[in-house]
Order: C-alpha cells, then structure tokens, then sequence
C-alpha cells in the first residue's frame, strides 16, 4: 500500500543553488527503504522534506494520497533519528525514550510500559535509569532508536544515523535495525552514502546523484542491472568498457563478439558494457573468453584483487579466491547472464553518430 509520495519535488535553497530537481518517489508501507547517493547528492534534503523540517520550492507531498506538503512537522505521523542521535544529556535514558509521550500528555501509567517495550526492543532492558553520558556509541544509538518507536509513527527516518559507529558496531546495528523494521512492520526510510550498507538491509534503494534520482529497484536489480554508468560505479567496483550491440542476444566489446541476456536495442547500437569482477573466472588461457595479463594483487582477506590488462591494454578488475602468477597469460570466463548492457544517454549517442558521420564524409572527400 502506497503511504508516501513525492511529485515533482524541487528545492532550490536561498542561494539559488538547486539541492533537488523533479523528484518522484512512491514509498509502500512496512518496507526497508534506503536513499543512497554520494555526499550533497540530496538525501537529507529529501528526509527533511518528507519529515516537514524543511519546505520544497515546488511539488507536492503526500501521505496515504492526502496531501501535506503544508502541514507542520509535528502533525505528520512520521519519527526521525538523526545523525547526532540528539537526546538530551541531561536526561536519563528512561526520561529520554518518555520524552515524545509526555509531551503528548500521555498518563504515567501508559508511558512506563511504553518505554520499558521499546527499551526491550532496542535490547536495551535494565538501562532505563541509566545517564546517556555512561552509555556506548551503539547504546546511545538503541535510545535514539526507542525514543523514535515509542511514538508509533507509521514511518520512521532514519539520518547516516549508523555513521558514527565503529565497524563491527554497526554491522550489528545494520542487522538490528533489519530486525526491528521486520518486527515492527513501519516503513523505515534510511539515508546513507554506504553501498554495503544499502545492499545489505533495504527492500528498495533510490539512488541519487546531483539531485536526481538515478535508479530504483530492489538491491539485486540496482546491482546487476545498473542503469548507466553513475550507478554502475557507485555501487561497487566494475569492469566497464565502449561496445556494440550486434543484434539482440550479441554484444561486441574488446574487439570480440560475446552471446549476452539483453535485447531491444537497435542493431549496432553503441551500448556500454558492465562485467562485476567477482563474475569474472580466471581459467586457463586457451580456456578463456578473453586472455590478460596480471599486473598487480592484492589479498583482502576473503579474496585476492587482480589488477589485469588485455591486449588493448584495457584494465580489467577480478575478483578471485586463488592467487594468480603476474605477467603471465591468464584466461577470464563469464557466462552471457555476467555481461549488462547498458544504454548510453541521448546526447552520448547522437554526439557519436554525428562524429561518425564526420568522419565517414571526411573519408568520402579523401
Ligand atoms: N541551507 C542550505 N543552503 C544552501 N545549500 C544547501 C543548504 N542545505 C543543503 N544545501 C546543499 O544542498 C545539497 C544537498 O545537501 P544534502 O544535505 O541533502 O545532501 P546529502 O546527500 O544528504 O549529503 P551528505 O551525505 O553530505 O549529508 C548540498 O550541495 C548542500 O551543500
């Protein structure tokens, strides 16, 4: 069921610079969403819209198809966690998880039972009397968390609130907070520039970059079908190379023609080509669809990370969990599922015909 929707929202600030442009997103309730984008891409802008801290230049936002684009921040049905955590330090951490609900005037005798589930939630039973001062990292991120719950909002947004953490800490935040959404069944609406991240809890990830929205889907389809090169890149590494559609199911790229999964292109037209390095089997040279060279190695504990060149001297990057011999001929395989085609823009086209045509008359003359 549809809770959220952004149409056509736009935010220019003060200074005229434009931090969003036409952005349209539809947000289902009870899923795991994640705004994913390198810094000053838009996320925060977009959280701070949809929680009413901030007003959008144009475009409508609304909840359950009403719309609330002006509607204060404290009447929408919607928490947020923010980067900082900001609780108050002068408070204990009972006080601080109550603070929403007395606000609200709720009695004492609703609030304690509230706050010692939304403790218990957080694994955090026994910590109510506790100062925020003598807590962990990871502690004070449980309180932000429960003094968000508490409050029963329909959707929950969450701020880079995992960034302060130290690795481990926030791999097993990343797993709690996984759990607790699933437990709960509200709409989280994560904010992180962490591909990992994103990868590893979300239902859905919006990609942004310089305002847009670059590509949605679910992690697997954000993964292995990117849809041009700022995501291919953004998340995680990739092989990309120029090549050719031949016809549908055949692609041309490093000077061969390769069986591949995709169709409905134009024949001959310029495409770009991504292969995932941990798709990419080193085998034997005569066994190999393409043969390169490694040049460089690196162990990285769970595999190695071969740096390799073919004979264009094309880099290409593999993950492999065996070491290889450098500057010997070794063999790559992927099968035609490895290899994602993806369309060039536009203008990156017509620009490349037109040269082409350039060119061709420039022959012609010759
Ligand atoms: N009040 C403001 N006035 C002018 N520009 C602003 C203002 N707030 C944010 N911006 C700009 O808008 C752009 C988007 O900012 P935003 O905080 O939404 O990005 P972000 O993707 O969340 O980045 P980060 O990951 O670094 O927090 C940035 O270029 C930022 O400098």
């Amino acid at each position: 069921m549809e809770i959220i929707k952004l149409q056509n929202i736009t935010k220019r600030y003060d200074d005229g610079f434009v931090a969003l442009n036409d952005i349209n997103l539809t947000i289902e309730s009870g899923k795991f969403y994640s705004l994913l984008g390198p810094s000053g891409s838009g996320k925060t802008t977009i959280l701070r819209i949809i929680a009413g801290f901030t007003q959008a230049s144009s475009g409508r936002i609304y909840f359950k198809g009403k719309d609330m684009t002006e509607v204060d921040a404290a009447k929408r049905p919607i928490n947020t966690v923010f980067q900082n955590y900001a609780l108050f330090p002068h408070l204990n951490v009972f006080e601080n998880v109550a603070f929403g609900l007395k606000i609200k005037k709720k009695p004492a005798k609703e609030i304690a039972p509230a706050v010692n589930e939304a403790l218990h939630l957080v694994r955090l039973d026994g910590y109510a009397q506790r100062e925020i001062a003598e807590l962990s990292g990871g502690q004070q991120q449980r309180v932000a968390i429960a003094r968000a719950i508490v409050n029963q909002p329909e959707v929950l947004l969450l701020d880079e609130s995992l960034s302060a953490l130290d690795k481990r800490l926030r791999k097993e935040m990343q797993f709690e907070l996984r759990a607790i959404q699933k437990k709960l069944g509200i709409t989280f609406i994560f904010v992180t520039h962490d591909q990992e991240e994103a990868l590893s809890m979300s239902d859905e990830i919006f990609v942004l970059n310089d305002g847009e929205i670059q590509q949605n889907g679910s992690p697997v389809d954000i993964y292995d079908e990117p849809v041009n090169d700022f995501v291919a890149r953004f998340i995680g590494d990739s092989n990309i190379l120029p090549g050719r559609m031949i016809r549908d199911f055949e692609v041309e790229f490093a000077n061969r023609h390769f069986k591949c999964a995709d169709a409905g292109m134009r024949p001959n037209e310029k495409v770009e080509v991504v292969i995932r390095p941990e798709d990419l089997d080193v085998v034997a040279p005569d066994q190999g669809k393409l043969v390169v060279r490694a040049q460089t190695q690196l162990f990285l504990g769970d595999h190695f990370e071969i740096k390799a060149i073919d004979s264009d001297e094309h880099e290409w990057l593999v993950h492999s969990t065996n070491s290889v011999h450098l500057n010997q001929p070794l063999g790559l395989f992927f099968d035609p599922e490895d290899i994602h085609v993806m369309r060039l823009n536009e203008s990156q086209e017509e620009f490349d015909a037109r040269l082409e045509q350039y060119e061709d008359d420039d022959d012609e003359k010759q």
